[in-house]
């Protein structure tokens, strides 16, 4: 079990033990010819000697050399994956991870949490129900999605992942397209679950498919897409839209609805209104868009304007 405990700054066993030194050397460096004063200082002595060598054998670490006992960088990333879960509200599973580049620097944190402007309140945490609509599975955005979308870098390519679970097959994706390189986890418990099977499998392989909405947000070339506009083929599922709405974008356009009796489609619509994001079909002037490349006259497309001359 990782216990995190306050760390304890001010050893008060070491003060004393440099006050009486300090006292008894003092007493020890006095010179006196009255016998019971001769004894005091001898005692003195006595005790100044006994006391530097406990000093030497028990002190050395933390008054005259850097501590040892600090926490390791595996123990240090695993604890802020930790801590992180703590902000979760789900009642059975708090999951945390934290992103570390290879400087050994915090880039991200993240836990599993229902998305922004989706209300905890409001949205269900149930592990069963009648329907799939009404169980977290659906709306909940895994601690490792929510860690890559709030990097606090551009991008986390070459990073090391510290996870409290091992990564399911929706954030193995994830972590795979967001290029990062190692995977450190806590706990394997759902090993024998397809989904874990799964990522396992992609992991070994990193050969993945990977819906059209989640490479688009992955591969942007800036820092920040929020307030931006999505255009895609087909309305996004429940996992695609937890992605759109954590990356802030701001409206969808689509072409089809071909999914709209499925659950993740409709928990994806839940989601969209809740968190006030627009989503409209598309309603193109054109019917086709042709790229004709031969009727594109090369003659002219190549023509350099005339080079200006001096007058
Ligand atoms: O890779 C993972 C897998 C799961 N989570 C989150 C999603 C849910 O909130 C819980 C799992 O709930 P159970 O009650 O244990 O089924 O963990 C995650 O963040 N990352």
């Amino acid at each position: 079990m990782l216990i995190l405990q306050q760390q304890q700054y001010l050893h008060w066993d070491k003060l004393a033990t440099v006050v009486v030194l300090d006292f008894t050397y003092l007493l020890g460096s006095v010179q006196s010819s009255i016998p019971e004063v001769k004894y005091l200082l001898n005692l003195g002595n006595i005790l100044n000697f006994f006391f530097f060598i406990l000093l030497q054998v028990f002190q050395p670490v933390g008054i005259m050399s850097k501590r040892v006992n600090f926490l390791p960088w595996e123990d240090y990333f695993m604890s802020v994956a930790f801590l992180s879960g703590m902000r979760s509200k789900d009642p059975s599973s708090q999951v945390g991870a934290c992103i570390v580049n290879s400087d050994n620097i915090i880039v991200s944190i993240g836990y599993n949490g229902m998305p922004r402007g989706c209300s905890d309140d409001d949205m269900p945490w149930a592990k069963e129900a009648e329907s799939r609509l009404e169980t977290k599975y659906m709306y909940v955005c895994h601690a490792e999605m929510n860690a890559v979308v709030n990097k606090n870098s551009a991008d986390v390519a070459g990073c090391r992942i510290y996870v409290v679970l091992f990564p399911c097959n929706e954030c193995a994706k994830i972590v795979i397209q967001s290029r990062i390189k190692e995977i450190v986890y806590y706990s394997d418990k759902h090993k024998h679950k397809p989904e874990t099977i799964a990522s396992k499998r992609m992991f070994d392989m990193a050969g993945i498919i990977c819906h059209a909405e989640m490479n688009a947000v992955l591969n942007k070339n800036c820092a920040k897409i929020s307030g931006c506009k999505m255009y895609v083929l087909v309305f996004p599922c429940n996992e695609c839209a937890k992605f759109i709405i954590q990356e802030e974008i701001k409206e969808l356009i689509y072409y089809s609805d071909k999914n709209i009796h499925t659950q993740e489609s409709l928990a994806s619509k839940i989601m969209f209104n809740m968190a006030g994001i627009k989503y409209r079909k598309y309603e193109g002037k054109v019917e086709a868009v042709t790229i004709d490349f031969d009727s594109i006259d090369w003659n002219i497309t190549t023509q350099l304007p005339p080079t200006p001359t001096k007058t």
